[in-house]
Protein backbone atom coordinates (compact mmCIF):
# COMPACT_ATOMS: atom_id res chain seq x y z
CA UNK A 1 0.00 0.00 0.00
CA UNK A 2 1.23 3.33 -0.68
CA UNK A 3 1.30 6.26 2.04
CA UNK A 4 -0.72 8.95 1.37
CA UNK A 5 1.41 11.74 -0.51
CA UNK A 6 1.18 15.22 1.20
CA UNK A 7 2.59 18.50 -0.27
CA UNK A 8 4.03 20.66 2.14
CA UNK A 9 3.62 23.89 -0.26
CA UNK A 10 0.99 26.81 -0.50
CA UNK A 11 2.47 27.28 -3.72
CA UNK A 12 0.04 26.54 -6.64
CA UNK A 13 2.86 26.30 -8.98
CA UNK A 14 4.42 23.36 -6.81
CA UNK A 15 0.93 21.27 -7.42
CA UNK A 16 0.52 22.40 -10.75
CA UNK A 17 4.10 21.30 -11.50
CA UNK A 18 3.26 17.34 -9.88
CA UNK A 19 0.28 17.23 -11.61
CA UNK A 20 1.87 17.55 -15.33
CA UNK A 21 3.86 14.27 -14.04
CA UNK A 22 0.74 12.61 -13.01
CA UNK A 23 0.85 13.26 -9.20
CA UNK A 24 -1.93 14.35 -7.67
CA UNK A 25 -1.20 14.75 -3.63
CA UNK A 26 -4.19 12.84 -1.06
CA UNK A 27 -3.28 16.44 1.11
CA UNK A 28 -1.54 19.93 0.56
CA UNK A 29 -0.40 20.89 4.46
CA UNK A 30 1.43 24.17 4.02
CA UNK A 31 4.44 24.52 5.50
CA UNK A 32 4.44 27.43 8.68
CA UNK A 33 8.84 27.66 9.14
CA UNK A 34 10.69 30.08 9.61
CA UNK A 35 12.74 31.42 6.55
CA UNK A 36 15.30 33.33 7.67
CA UNK A 37 18.67 33.13 6.37
CA UNK A 38 21.43 32.61 8.87
CA UNK A 39 25.01 34.91 8.78
CA UNK A 40 26.50 34.42 5.90
CA UNK A 41 24.25 31.16 4.76
CA UNK A 42 24.58 30.24 1.03
CA UNK A 43 21.89 30.21 -1.23
CA UNK A 44 22.19 26.84 -1.85
CA UNK A 45 22.66 25.65 1.54
CA UNK A 46 19.58 28.19 2.54
CA UNK A 47 17.30 26.03 -0.36
CA UNK A 48 18.33 22.88 1.04
CA UNK A 49 18.00 23.96 4.45
CA UNK A 50 14.66 25.17 4.38
CA UNK A 51 13.09 22.01 2.00
CA UNK A 52 14.36 19.91 4.91
CA UNK A 53 12.64 22.22 7.40
CA UNK A 54 9.53 22.35 5.85
CA UNK A 55 8.98 18.27 5.07
CA UNK A 56 10.05 17.98 8.69
CA UNK A 57 7.45 19.98 10.42
CA UNK A 58 4.62 18.80 8.28
CA UNK A 59 6.00 15.61 8.84
CA UNK A 60 5.67 16.02 12.52
CA UNK A 61 1.28 17.14 11.45
CA UNK A 62 0.74 14.17 9.52
CA UNK A 63 2.04 10.73 10.87
CA UNK A 64 2.18 7.95 8.25
CA UNK A 65 2.47 10.26 5.66
CA UNK A 66 5.21 10.63 3.05
CA UNK A 67 5.74 14.04 2.85
CA UNK A 68 7.20 16.19 0.08
CA UNK A 69 8.55 20.22 0.39
CA UNK A 70 10.81 22.37 -1.82
CA UNK A 71 12.58 25.42 -1.63
CA UNK A 72 13.49 27.54 -4.41
CA UNK A 73 16.34 30.85 -3.97
CA UNK A 74 17.93 33.11 -6.32
CA UNK A 75 21.56 33.49 -5.84
CA UNK A 76 23.47 36.23 -7.50
CA UNK A 77 27.25 34.81 -6.01
CA UNK A 78 26.97 34.74 -2.49
CA UNK A 79 23.76 36.97 -2.43
CA UNK A 80 20.28 35.72 -1.70
CA UNK A 81 17.39 37.02 -3.31
CA UNK A 82 14.61 35.85 -1.71
CA UNK A 83 10.82 37.22 -2.37
CA UNK A 84 10.76 40.67 -2.28
CA UNK A 85 8.84 42.33 0.54
CA UNK A 86 7.98 45.58 -1.63
CA UNK A 87 8.48 47.05 -5.33
CA UNK A 88 11.81 49.08 -3.85
CA UNK A 89 13.19 45.40 -3.09
CA UNK A 90 12.11 44.07 -6.34
CA UNK A 91 14.16 46.80 -8.28
CA UNK A 92 17.29 46.33 -6.50
CA UNK A 93 17.03 42.66 -7.40
CA UNK A 94 16.20 43.46 -10.83
CA UNK A 95 18.93 45.52 -10.83
CA UNK A 96 21.13 42.78 -9.89
CA UNK A 97 20.09 40.10 -12.25
CA UNK A 98 20.05 42.94 -15.44
CA UNK A 99 22.92 41.79 -18.08
CA UNK A 100 24.13 39.31 -15.42
CA UNK A 101 24.32 35.28 -14.66
CA UNK A 102 22.56 33.97 -11.62
CA UNK A 103 21.43 30.89 -10.42
CA UNK A 104 17.96 29.26 -8.74
CA UNK A 105 18.55 26.71 -6.21
CA UNK A 106 15.65 24.75 -5.68
CA UNK A 107 16.00 21.83 -2.64
CA UNK A 108 13.36 19.09 -2.59
CA UNK A 109 12.78 17.11 0.22
CA UNK A 110 11.05 13.93 1.40
CA UNK A 111 9.94 12.38 4.26
CA UNK A 112 8.98 9.18 4.47
CA UNK A 113 6.39 7.42 6.92
CA UNK A 114 9.26 5.99 9.50
CA UNK A 115 10.99 9.38 9.58
CA UNK A 116 14.23 9.31 6.68
CA UNK A 117 14.57 12.40 5.02
CA UNK A 118 15.55 12.45 1.59
CA UNK A 119 16.92 15.05 -0.80
CA UNK A 120 17.81 16.63 -3.61
CA UNK A 121 19.27 19.96 -4.66
CA UNK A 122 19.12 21.41 -8.21
CA UNK A 123 21.05 24.26 -9.29
CA UNK A 124 19.44 26.43 -12.39
CA UNK A 125 21.70 28.80 -14.09
CA UNK A 126 20.47 31.39 -16.04
CA UNK A 127 21.75 34.66 -17.95
CA UNK A 128 18.98 37.76 -18.63
CA UNK A 129 20.21 40.34 -20.94
CA UNK A 130 20.47 43.91 -19.48
CA UNK A 131 17.14 45.39 -18.58
CA UNK A 132 16.53 48.71 -19.54
CA UNK A 133 14.99 51.40 -17.44
CA UNK A 134 11.59 51.35 -19.36
CA UNK A 135 11.32 47.03 -18.93
CA UNK A 136 12.06 47.24 -15.20
CA UNK A 137 9.18 50.22 -14.47
CA UNK A 138 6.95 48.03 -16.58
CA UNK A 139 7.79 45.25 -14.97
CA UNK A 140 7.30 46.65 -11.26
CA UNK A 141 3.72 48.13 -12.46
CA UNK A 142 2.82 45.06 -12.69
CA UNK A 143 2.04 41.99 -9.76
CA UNK A 144 4.35 39.40 -11.27
CA UNK A 145 7.34 40.05 -9.31
CA UNK A 146 4.91 39.68 -5.85
CA UNK A 147 5.47 36.67 -3.93
CA UNK A 148 7.99 35.06 -5.54
CA UNK A 149 11.88 34.27 -5.21
CA UNK A 150 14.28 37.01 -7.34
CA UNK A 151 11.34 39.16 -8.08
CA UNK A 152 10.82 37.56 -11.20
CA UNK A 153 8.92 34.29 -13.11
CA UNK A 154 10.37 32.64 -15.58
CA UNK A 155 6.63 30.80 -16.41
CA UNK A 156 5.44 34.86 -17.17
CA UNK A 157 6.65 37.85 -18.94
CA UNK A 158 10.57 37.45 -18.11
CA UNK A 159 10.95 34.42 -19.77
CA UNK A 160 11.26 37.25 -22.45
CA UNK A 161 14.81 38.30 -20.72
CA UNK A 162 16.38 35.00 -20.02
CA UNK A 163 19.32 34.55 -23.05
CA UNK A 164 20.95 31.31 -21.43
CA UNK A 165 19.19 28.75 -19.08
CA UNK A 166 20.99 25.84 -18.17
CA UNK A 167 19.52 22.99 -16.78
CA UNK A 168 16.26 22.05 -15.28
CA UNK A 169 13.07 24.89 -16.36
CA UNK A 170 10.55 23.51 -13.46
CA UNK A 171 13.54 23.79 -11.14
CA UNK A 172 13.04 27.66 -11.41
CA UNK A 173 9.11 27.77 -11.40
CA UNK A 174 9.66 25.82 -8.07
CA UNK A 175 9.86 21.72 -8.19
CA UNK A 176 12.49 20.11 -10.87
CA UNK A 177 10.39 17.72 -12.04
CA UNK A 178 13.27 15.00 -12.59
CA UNK A 179 14.73 14.87 -9.35
CA UNK A 180 10.74 15.01 -8.03
CA UNK A 181 10.08 11.86 -10.03
CA UNK A 182 13.35 10.54 -9.44
CA UNK A 183 12.91 10.64 -5.21
CA UNK A 184 8.89 9.73 -5.70
CA UNK A 185 10.30 6.83 -7.68
CA UNK A 186 13.16 5.81 -4.88
CA UNK A 187 10.12 5.14 -1.99
CA UNK A 188 8.35 3.49 -4.34
CA UNK A 189 5.71 5.50 -4.73
CA UNK A 190 5.94 5.96 -8.49
CA UNK A 191 6.40 3.81 -10.80
CA UNK A 192 7.05 2.92 -13.45
C1 LIG B 1 12.64 32.36 -9.76
C2 LIG B 1 11.17 31.99 -9.70
C3 LIG B 1 10.56 31.65 -8.52
N1 LIG B 1 9.24 31.30 -8.48
C4 LIG B 1 8.56 30.93 -7.22
C5 LIG B 1 8.66 29.46 -6.85
C6 LIG B 1 8.32 29.47 -5.38
O1 LIG B 1 6.90 29.28 -5.22
C7 LIG B 1 8.69 30.88 -4.91
C8 LIG B 1 9.82 30.84 -3.91
O2 LIG B 1 9.30 30.71 -2.62
P1 LIG B 1 9.37 29.41 -1.72
O3 LIG B 1 9.61 29.86 -0.32
O4 LIG B 1 10.29 28.40 -2.32
O5 LIG B 1 7.91 28.78 -1.83
P2 LIG B 1 6.49 29.39 -1.50
O6 LIG B 1 6.55 30.31 -0.32
O7 LIG B 1 5.89 29.94 -2.76
O8 LIG B 1 5.65 28.10 -1.11
P3 LIG B 1 5.90 27.04 0.11
O9 LIG B 1 7.04 27.51 0.96
O10 LIG B 1 4.62 26.98 0.88
O11 LIG B 1 6.19 25.74 -0.60
O12 LIG B 1 9.10 31.59 -6.08
C9 LIG B 1 8.49 31.27 -9.66
O13 LIG B 1 7.30 30.96 -9.64
N2 LIG B 1 9.09 31.62 -10.84
C10 LIG B 1 10.40 31.97 -10.93
O14 LIG B 1 10.90 32.26 -12.05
Amino acid sequence: MRPPLVLASASPRRLELLARIGVVPDRVLPADIDETPGKAELPRLLAARLAAAKARAVAAQAPGALVLAADTVVGVGRRILGKPADAAEARRFLELLSGRRHHVYTGVALVTPDGRLRQRLVDTILAFQRLTEAQMAAYLAGEEWQGVAGGYQIQKSAEAWVRHLGGSHSNVVGLPLFETAQLLRGVGWLRP
